[in-house]
């Protein structure tokens, strides 16, 4: 749905983005990582086409998004710093929208007054940061869009509005097939939401993974031997990481969960536990494998 290919942009001198490609799925969920500053903010404005690239290709639905209104009106994009017209309401913004976009679902609207607890006569500028956001999900939503571009979406959102607004927004992935591109810092948060993440560094991605495969070929195992721990018992395991305390050991190892814990088992071991993995963990065995400083990376 949305092809982002050997996309390049430099600001003066300064490269911001450089031969980046990312691939998003119709109707999936991509997070988008990376420390301050690694281009997260610049690959978003040109998805939603504020920027012209220097080189590349960037299309939405298979259409090139720069100078393009048809496709424009397609994508909802919520920004950190929100702009909403000083003197209008809740429901003059409301109106505007209407007037906007062609998609725009009233009944919508004023269904999910129900789920933001705000007057739609009060002026949205008058409203606080947290409130302003609930409006901008609120407006967002009733656009019907095929694409939502978020960034940094939740911040100021109290913890059971975040529930609430993901939840609207994960019913019209599943229903509308609505693609959405959320760039955070919070990988727990994007954890839960995400099906695809994509890590950006430098103006580069420098991982891009499936949740589900990621979780299925990586693992925790607690190990314990009776004695001594025998010698070559991980020859034919990958191992990410071991750490050993006493007799009890705990690795990070790659491959079929039962195929390893067979040939450990083989070994004798008096404890031979799988545990959960977080996706942070995962990323820092895999990236710290490829080489890249990952405590600069992850937040
Ligand atoms: N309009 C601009 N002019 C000059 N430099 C810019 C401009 N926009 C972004 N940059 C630079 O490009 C780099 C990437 O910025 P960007 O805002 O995309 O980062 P980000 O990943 O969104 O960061 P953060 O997590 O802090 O929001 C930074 O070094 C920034 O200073």
């Amino acid at each position: 749905m949305i092809e982002v290919k050997n996309l390049s942009k430099s600001f003066g001198k300064f490269k911001a983005l450089d031969d980046l490609s990312v691939h998003v799925k119709k109707g999936s969920v991509y997070g988008l990582l990376g420390p301050n500053g690694a281009g997260k903010t610049t690959l978003i404005k040109h998805i939603v086409g504020v920027y012209r690239q220097d080189e590349g290709v960037v299309t939405v639905g298979g259409a090139l998004v720069y100078e393009n209104p048809t496709v424009k009106s397609t994508i909802v994009y919520i920004p950190d710093d929100l702009y909403f017209f000083s003197q209008y309401s809740i429901a003059e913004m409301a109106k505007f929208y209407a007037s906007l976009y062609p998609t725009w679902n009233q009944e919508r609207y004023e269904c999910l007054k129900k789920v933001f607890p705000i007057d739609d006569k009060r002026r949205v500028t008058k409203l606080s940061k947290g409130m302003q956001k609930q409006v901008a999900f609120w407006l967002g939503i009733c656009i019907m869009p095929q694409v939502m571009i978020l960034d940094e979406p939740v911040d100021g959102l109290d913890p059971v509005m975040r529930k609430k607004v993901w939840n609207l927004m994960l019913q019209d992935v599943v229903e509308r097939e609505t693609t959405i591109l959320v760039s955070s810092h919070n990988l727990r948060e994007l954890e839960d939401v995400c099906d695809h993440v994509g890590i950006l560094h430098n103006g580069k991605i420098v991982a891009e993974r499936e949740l589900d495969n990621m979780k299925s070929d990586i693992h925790k195992l607690q190990v314990a031997f009776p004695n001594k721990v025998p010698k070559d018992f991980l020859k034919e395991v990958e191992v990410l990481h071991r750490s050993e305390s006493g007799n009890v050991l705990l690795l990070i190892v790659k491959g079929d969960k039962e195929e390893l814990l067979s040939i450990i088992q083989k070994s004798n071991p008096v404890i031979l536990d799988a545990l959960p993995l977080t996706l942070e963990e995962i990323f820092i065995y895999e990236l710290g494998g490829m080489g890249y400083d990952i405590e600069n990376i992850i937040i």
